[in-house]
């Protein structure tokens, strides 16, 4: 439910197949479900009929797609309700030949995803996360297949993760004989392990949309590129803002704001003059002082940060849950969390929710939820 785009993530998905003509659609939801749920409610108003089945354990993508098995008596596509996908990657899938195809898409790091070895279009192994430096052909997660599948599941064993892959389901049905193709697409693709993920998410979801305006613009503003501005939003004059920029409604920004590509700024928020912000996301409900700078980071709900605040991006290492993971962002920020004036975040700080920072504070690596840093 994450935002992207000012559209949830799962959104983004649905529209794409949507768009491929798939009017019926089962999703799997487990953890806050009825925040998906109270959202898309029956699918009607997104094109499809969406039916939920409950997964209360996360014992792995096999035993996921298990949940769904009462729902289908044909062939079927399975995609994951958080990655982005384009209706163009949707469409390569649902023309390509044969019982199961797996949707594979070109990466120079492939070594986070699935690795798929192939014999022209026909996949032979699938390397679950082999971590090492490799290019490749990666599992993008989306799948075509039959519904003797759930025969396999059964049989599926728990993989070092502690869990049920259906990547391991696949392979032994590989084993058996069974031909499983993949279709290589050009057309987006991506996933969010991260946080900071979203950002690259972010930019391309947001090239996508279409400029609207429905806000006010005062005069003396530059906009240049595509921008969207959603009701009651207004954007104050000598304001520069160049896209992709969205912007949802009843928002307030400047005098003198700069935002630059590729930002999106949810409902109801507020950012003072002579602020600037690039390639962030920041949630609804989230207020920035004047004379900031925010860059290349994700901003939860209704935080609040005050004057002269400063994120700066760059390459360090970020903590996540006591593991430290090479990355390259400013911060990363729950919802509610509260800064004063002149606070300063180094490359690659994760803020918990609702933390709160003093003013004139230095944060480097992680603040803890619910802290207090003076
Ligand atoms: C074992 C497996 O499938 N691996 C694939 C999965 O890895 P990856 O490790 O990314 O798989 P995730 O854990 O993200 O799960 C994929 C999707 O299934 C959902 N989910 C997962 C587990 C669960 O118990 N319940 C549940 O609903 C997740 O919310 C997500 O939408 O996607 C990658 C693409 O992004 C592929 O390259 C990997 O080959």
């Amino acid at each position: 439910m994450l935002p992207l785009a000012n559209m949830p993530f799962m959104e983004h998905v649905v529209r794409a197949l949507v768009d491929n003509g798939i009017d019926e659609i089962v999703a799997v939801v487990g953890y806050q479900k009825e925040r998906v749920m109270d959202y898309f409610e029956d699918g009607v108003k997104f094109g499809a009929r969406i039916t939920y089945v409950f997964q209360e354990e996360r014992l792995g993508t096999a035993h996921a797609l298990r949940r769904a098995q009462e729902h289908i008596d044909d062939q079927f596509l399975v995609v994951n309700g958080d990655n982005i996908l384009d209706s163009r990657a949707v469409g390569d899938l649902l023309s390509a030949d044969g019982d199961y195809v797996i949707l594979g898409a070109l990466r120079e790091h492939a070594g986070d995803y699935g690795v798929l070895v192939v014999d022209g279009d026909v996949v032979k192994q699938i390397h679950e996360k082999p971590g090492r430096a490799c290019a490749g052909i990666v599992n993008t997660g989306a799948y075509k297949m039959m519904p003797d599948i759930f025969e396999e599941i059964p049989r599926t064993p728990i993989s070092e993760r502690g869990g049920y892959d259906i990547t391991q389901t696949l392979c032994q049905m590989m084993e058996r004989g069974v031909k499983i193709r993949t279709v290589v697409t050009k057309a987006i693709w991506g996933d969010a392990a991260f946080a900071w993920d979203l950002l690259a998410a972010n930019s391309i979801a947001a090239g996508l949309m279409k400029s609207e305006i429905h806000g006010e613009i005062e005069d003396g503003v530059v906009i240049r590129g595509q921008v969207s501005l959603g009701e009651g939003s207004l954007i104050r004059s000598g304001s520069y803002i160049i896209g992709p920029v969205l912007i949802g409604e009843g928002c307030d920004i400047g005098p003198n704001v700069t935002i630059l590509p590729s930002t999106t700024i949810g409902d109801s928020v507020r950012v003072g003059s002579f602020t600037e912000i690039r390639n962030s996301i920041l949630m609804r409900g989230s207020r920035i002082g004047s004379m900031s700078v925010i860059s290349d980071s994700v901003i939860g709900e209704d935080c609040c940060l005050g004057d002269m605040c400063l994120i700066e991006a760059g390459s360090s290492l970020a903590e996540v849950e006591g593991e430290f993971y090479r990355a390259e962002f400013g911060a990363v920020m729950g919802d509610s969390v509260v800064a004063g004036s002149r606070v300063l975040m180094m490359p690659c700080s994760v803020v918990g929710s609702s933390a709160k920072i003093g003013s004139g504070v230095t944060i480097r690596g992680s603040v803890e939820r619910g802290s207090r840093v003076v």
